[in-house]
C-alpha cells in the first residue's frame, strides 16, 4: 500500500452524471463513486489522464456540458494496521493476553486471543478480575467449569495452570470461537457444550461464571449444586448496584473475597 493516494472529483450536471460515468467506466474502473452532481474516482496511481480525457470529450462533444474538476492527493490510512494498533496486549495476574499480530511475553503465562464475536478479550474488568482470582486460586490437581466462557479465556487460563477444564455457553457462536481459540493456544478442553451448568454431569473445585448479575440469580441453584464440598464460585459480570442481589442468592456461602474493578464486581465464595 502506498502512503498517499489520488482522488478526483467532477462536478456537473445531474443529467449528465451517466453519461459521463459510462465514458470512465471505459477507461478506468477501480474505485469510482457516484453522487447525484459528481462522480469521485480514488486511485493510488495519478488520476490526471481522466481529467484530461474528460477535457477532450468536453472539446469534441461541442455541447454545453459544464465539469469542474479537483484534484487531490491525499494520506492513505492503512485502516488494518490502525484496528490491530487499538488492540493492545493486557497483562493480569499471571496471564499475558495478546493478539495474534504481537509477539508472546516471556515470565508470564501467554495466552493468544484474537478479537471475534464471542466476549472475552482480556480488556473487560470483569474478565480481567477473573484472570487475577484464577492466579490466585487455581492449583494444577482442580477439575473446575467455565460456565458463560465466550472466547474460552477464562477455561483457557485454568487449562495452562494444569486444571481439567469442562466449558458451556448457551450461545453457539461462543461455543465455536472457544474451540478455535483451545485451538489456536495447542490447548485441548476435557469438555465443552452448549447450554449451562444444569447439563453438567460432575461436581467441580471451582465454578467460574462471568455473566450478569440476573443470569447468576437465575441460575445460582445450578451453580451451586455442581460446586464440590469446600469448593470455591468465582462469580463476576456483576454491576456494583446489582451486587446486594447476588450476595443474596448465594448468602449460605462463605464470601471469602470481593474485587471492584470500575463499576463491577466479581465475587469469590466457598461452599461450605
Ligand atoms: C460476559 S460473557 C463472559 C465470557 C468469558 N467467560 C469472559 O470472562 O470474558 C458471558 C457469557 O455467558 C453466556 N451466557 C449467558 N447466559 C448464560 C447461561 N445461562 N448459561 C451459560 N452461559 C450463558 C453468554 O453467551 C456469554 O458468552
Amino acid at each position: 500500500m502506498k502512503n498517499r493516494y489520488y482522488e478526483l472529483t467532477i462536478t456537473l450536471n445531474e443529467q449528465y452524471v451517466d453519461l459521463i460515468a459510462d465514458f470512465i467506466m471505459n477507461i478506468y474502473d477501480e474505485g469510482v463513486e457516484f453522487g447525484t452532481d459528481r462522480i469521485i474516482i480514488r486511485s493510488e496511481s495519478d488520476l490526471t489522464f481522466v481529467k484530461d480525457a474528460l477535457l477532450s470529450l468536453q472539446q469534441d462533444l461541442e455541447s454545453d456540458i459544464h465539469m469542474d474538476f479537483t484534484l487531490k492527493e491525499k494520506e492513505n490510512i492503512d485502516w488494518i494496521k490502525t484496528y490491530q494498533e487499538s488492540i493492545q496486549p493486557i497483562e493480569a495476574g499471571k496471564f499475558y493476553i495478546f493478539p495474534s499480530w504481537h509477539a508472546p511475553k516471556e515470565n508470564l503465562i501467554n495466552i493468544r486471543i484474537d478479537p471475534a464475536l464471542a466476549f472475552g478479550s482480556g480488556h473487560h474488568a470483569t474478565t480481567f478480575s477473573c484472570l487475577e482470582a484464577i492466579s490466585d486460586y487455581i492449583k494444577p490437581s482442580d477439575h473446575i467449569i467455565d460456565v458463560g466462557c465466550g472466547s474460552g479465556i477464562l477455561g483457557l487460563a485454568c487449562k495452562k495452570l494444569g486444571a481439567t477444564v469442562e466449558l458451556c455457553d448457551t450461545d453457539p457462536i461462543s461455543v465455536q470461537s472457544c474451540k478455535e481459540n483451545f485451538r489456536l493456544n495447542e490447548e485441548s478442553y476435557d469438555k465443552l457444550w452448549e447450554g449451562s451448568a444444569d447439563k453438567a454431569e460432575g461436581k467441580y473445585d471451582v465454578v467460574i461464571a462471568n455473566i450478569i448479575a440476573d443470569v447468576l440469580r437465575f441460575i445460582a441453584t445450578d451453580l451451586k449444586k455442581v460446586t464440590k464440598k469446600d469448593g470455591f464460585l468465582i462469580l463476576s459480570g456483576i454491576l456494583d448496584k446489582k451486587e446486594k442481589l447476588v450476595q443474596d442468592s448465594f448468602g449460605d456461602l462463605v464470601l471469602e473475597k470481593r474485587i471492584l474493578k470500575d463499576e463491577w464486581v466479581t465475587l469469590i465464595y466457598r461452599k461450605k
